[in-house]
Parts: structure tokens; sequence; C-alpha cells
């Protein structure tokens, strides 16, 4: 089947130049609706975390496995659990949370092939735009905490260490699940970026790096209490 255009892929596009000047206002109000709709959906959310991970984690795999312990877990801990609501991690996270009884939030992306959010959302949206959906998975979460995944994944959590950098959201716990699968990937920030004086010693310690789901939370619930405490001074 030919996969179809998307929305985005649409406001992206560079070959039909000439649409760019009627058009692309008439988009701005259609992003702009997409931003209201997730405003209006997640305003009242308890505090969440959003996780990533592949979206071709199959059920057998030890990933899946452990989306689903960390969104259980998550969920017993108080927190709401926000994904992109496809397949793979992302259905294993909400899985976890929704078994656990917790709060299971499917943030879902229109795609260029048939997708639907996975069987354990219960709060999901649909959005046509990476770039707003981003802004959600950021606003409504205390944290991020990323499985192991692909392109997507990396993007997420580099957008994620970019804000925090840049101090455009404050003490946002990062936690990398799965030491094996993210150990060169630290190994090579460490050796290759730090050493080339492109990021800071200290920017490597915005991340924690574990297998131990109990660790992820407890890690995440003590910043969130600092984060607490320091709003009610
Ligand atoms: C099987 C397949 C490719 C399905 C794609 N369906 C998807 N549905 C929803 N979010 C997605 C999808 N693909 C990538 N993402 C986003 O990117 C991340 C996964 O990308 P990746 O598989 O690591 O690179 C997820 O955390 C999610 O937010």
């Amino acid at each position: 089947m030919k996969p179809k255009v998307t929305t985005e892929a649409h406001l992206l596009d560079t070959v039909h130049r000439h649409e760019w000047k009627h058009r692309d206002s008439w988009r701005a109000l259609r992003i702009l609706s997409e931003f209201v709709d997730g405003f209006d959906t997640l305003a009242d959310l308890e505090p969440a975390v959003s996780v990533f991970g592949s979206a071709r984690t199959t059920p057998d795999r030890p990933e899946y496995a452990l989306g689903v312990e960390l969104g259980g877990a998550l969920a017993r801990a108080g927190f709401g659990v926000i994904t992109g609501g496809g397949p793979g991690t992302m259905e294993a996270a909400n899985r976890g949370a929704r078994e656990a009884g917790g709060v299971s939030i499917g943030l879902g992306i229109e795609l260029p092939f048939e997708q639907k959010l996975n069987d354990f959302v219960d709060v999901g949206i649909d959005f046509r735009y990476f770039f707003v959906r981003k802004t959600m998975f950021v606003k409504y979460a205390q944290a991020f905490c990323v499985l192991p995944g692909g392109f997507g994944t990396l993007d997420e959590l580099f957008e994620a260490l970019t804000l925090v950098q840049t101090k455009k959201v404050t003490r946002f716990p990062v936690v990398l699940l799965g030491v094996d699968y993210w150990q060169g990937l630290i190994d090579w920030l460490r050796d290759r970026m730090l050493q080339a004086a492109n990021i800071r010693k200290d920017d490597l310690d915005l991340m924690l790096l574990t297998d131990d789901v109990d660790e992820a939370v407890a890690h995440i619930a003590r910043e969130c209490d600092y984060l607490r405490k320091a709003a009610e001074v």
C-alpha cells in the first residue's frame, strides 16, 4: 500500500514552494488548534512521567517487560504515565500503568501508514505535528524515562537534555533504563563529545543510567519532592 502524505509532511514540503504564501498561514491555525486541544485535555493531569522507547519492541522482548514494570512502578508511586501511544515500549508502559490502576496517557502521532493508539491508553490525543506533541511530553511530565530505542527515542532524549542544558526547564530528571544498551552512547558522549569540549562535564550528570526500576522511580520521586518544596517557599 502506498504511504499517505501526512499533514506535517505538507507543512515541511519544499517542492511546492508556491503554496507557502497561500497555505502556510492557514496551517498555522491548525497548529494552534492542536496546541489548544493538548492544553485542554492535559491541564488537569496529576504529576506524570513521559516514557520513551522503541516502537518496534515485541511483547516477547525483555525491554517490553521492563516497560510494563516501569509503567506499573510509576503508577504505584502516584505518577501518570505518558507515552507516544504507539506499539512496542510505548504500549508496554501504558499497559503497566493501566494494570497497576494508574493513569495511562497516549499522545499519538499521524503517520504515513495506518496506526491507532495502543489498547492500554485511557486518555488519548492524536497529533498531526511532532513538534506540538513534543511540547506536551515536556510540559505535562515531571521527568523522562528512556528505554532502548531508535531515532525517535534519541530525538526525545536529546530534546530533554537540550532543554535542561539551556535552562528552558529546570531540574528535570532524565533516566536511561538499560545499562547495556545505553553505556556505549554514554561512553561516546564522554570520550568524544566532552573531550571535544562540546558539552561540559556536568551535562553528563543530567542523566541517571540504571537497570533498576525502583532506583529510577525513587530518583524521580526525590527530585519531584524537591521541586514541590521549592515551589512552596
Ligand atoms: C512500528 C512503527 C515504526 C510504528 C511507529 N509508530 C509510532 N507511534 C507513536 N510514536 C512513535 C512511533 N514511532 C516513533 N514514535 C515516537 O518515537 C519514539 C520511538 O521511536 P523509535 O522506535 O525509537 O525510533 C517513541 O517514544 C514515540 O514517541
